[in-house]
């Protein structure tokens, strides 16, 4: 269990990350969710000790990183997979952090084997793609078989095949208890892979929940109509029905109507009693990548001067922050489908969306039987699962070794958001965790800023 209670970090007059309190539990998949410059990795840095929160408070099992005993075994992480000395063989790097910590030769070759690198194992990584440098981060991070697992964007640079693969290693981790917190900014992705989610936005908690309640929160069923192209007042006039019979019209970019809050049946004979022929109607459902668009729009931190959101937007007077965006409520300008009408679900769609099934069987990494993910092939070993634990920790994986980018204006977080922030855990009186677990998780608020 991973704990973070009133968590924030300032660097000068940036606020990086703002009264955070979320908890991470064992045996689910945790997704980190939140666009470019939100907070995850300066918040994955603090739950590794590798930056001191300037308030609030993170634990690992009830303890700080830095006094957690015997660290590197029990937690793994891949923060930046290119944090690797490239004159070294794969091979030889994992054997020097595995010798630092007493785990046996034996354990790199498995390490390598699952993460498919055992036949360039020998070559410098400094010739790696970026995707052969994820796996080797990700072989470091198993290295010592912890129960807690951080991994920061994990999917950058793969390719499909490693995208899956990475998915179904996840799930294999947490299935087997282990702890699994893995940020991304792609939701579609962290919709197949996560059981949970934490979205931040500008270092706040926008969301803490289920993918499951997230989905019923956020997604909202609508209606597309389109009339004939060649009669535009057709449009107008469909368009002022169904506004009259309490529908909820928006356009579409290809001229089409989105309509929410009549049913199909509905919307069908009001455009017959209006005279209006369609071209099409259709049920539709707002994906979740839309939904979390939604959600963090306005706590994007950088956004392209010709995204064809940014023009939806109203501009904001200079040194006013946008608002906290409410999930499910979306924001004014924005193309996306407002919530569900109360008591809502007005076109009997079906719950399985992107996310409605599981993935397909997944597939180990080659030369290895593969982890298996929940629903996938009963029996398949995990390789990692190593029988016998070692006796003592690898090193950690080292933080990234670059410096991030230069803040954006200074912007102190407003209040802290509102709604759909499920239970945020109160400051525990106690350490959760029942098996090492000190009896009160110490604060460190007023460490000094790491020199960075
Ligand atoms: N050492 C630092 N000094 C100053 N500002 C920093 C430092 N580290 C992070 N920041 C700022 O804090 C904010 C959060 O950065 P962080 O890297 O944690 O975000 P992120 O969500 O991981 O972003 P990304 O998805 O792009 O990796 C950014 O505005 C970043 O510029």
């Amino acid at each position: 269990m991973i704990e973070a209670v009133g968590l924030t970090k300032r660097y000068g007059d940036k606020t990086a990350v703002y009264n955070l309190s979320f908890r991470v539990r064992p045996g689910a998949v945790t997704g980190f969710l939140g666009p470019n410059g939100s907070g995850k990795s300066t918040t994955m840095r603090m739950i590794l000790g590798l930056d001191n929160p300037t308030s609030g408070a993170v634990t690992i099992g009830g303890y700080p990183y830095r006094k957690l005993p015997n660290a590197p075994r029990q937690v793994g992480a891949l923060l930046d997979a290119k944090a690797v000395h490239g004159g070294r063989s794969a091979r030889n790097h994992l054997l020097s952090l595995a010798q630092l910590s007493g785990i046996p030769a034996r354990r790199v070759d498995e390490v390598l084997g699952v993460v498919g690198l055992q036949d360039v194992a020998r070559k410098r990584s400094k010739g790696f793609s970026l995707g052969m440098g994820q796996r080797l981060g990700i072989a470091a991070a198993l290295l010592g078989d912890p129960q807690v697992l951080l991994f920061d964007e994990p999917v950058n640079g793969l390719d499909p095949e490693g995208i899956l693969w990475v998915r179904n290693l996840m799930k294999a981790l947490a299935a087997e208890g282990r702890t699994v917190f893995v940020s991304s900014h792609l939701m579609s992705e962290m919709a197949l892979t996560a059981d949970h989610l934490i979205v931040i936005g500008r270092g706040q908690l926008l969301a803490d929940m289920s993918v499951t309640d997230f989905i019923s929160a956020n997604s909202a069923d609508f209606a597309r109509v389109r009339t004939p192209d060649t009669e535009p007042q057709l449009r107008e006039k469909l368009s002022s029905a169904l506004t009259e019979a309490g529908g909820h019209v928006l356009p579409e970019q290809d001229g089409a109507l989105r309509v929410t809050g009549l049913p199909l049946p509905r919307i069908s004979d009001l455009a017959h009693e209006s005279g209006v022929r369609l071209w099409e109607l259709s049920p539709h459902q707002a994906s979740l990548e839309e939904a979390y668009m939604r959600m963090t729009q306005g706590a994007v931190d950088y956004r392209s001067t010709i995204d064809q959101k940014a023009g939806l937007q109203q501009p904001l007077p200079p040194g006013v922050q946008p608002p906290v965006p409410v999930p499910g409520q979306g924001q004014p300008g924005w193309y996306a489908p407002p919530p569900p009408q109360q008591g809502g679900q007005p076109f009997g769609m079906p719950p399985a969306g992107p996310y409605g099934g599981a993935p397909a069987a997944g597939y180990g990494a080659p030369g290895t039987a593969a982890g298996t993910a929940p629903g996938g092939p009963a029996g398949a070993a995990n390789p990692y699962a190593q029988p016998g634990a070692p006796a003592q920790a690898p090193a950690p994986v080292q933080p990234a070794g670059q410096a991030p980018q230069a803040p954006a204006a200074g912007q102190a977080p407003q209040s802290p958001p509102p709604a759909l922030v499920k239970a945020a855990p109160p400051a525990p009186a106690t350490s959760p965790a029942a098996d090492a677990a000190p009896a009160s998780a110490p604060a460190d608020p007023t460490q000094p800023e790491d020199a960075r």
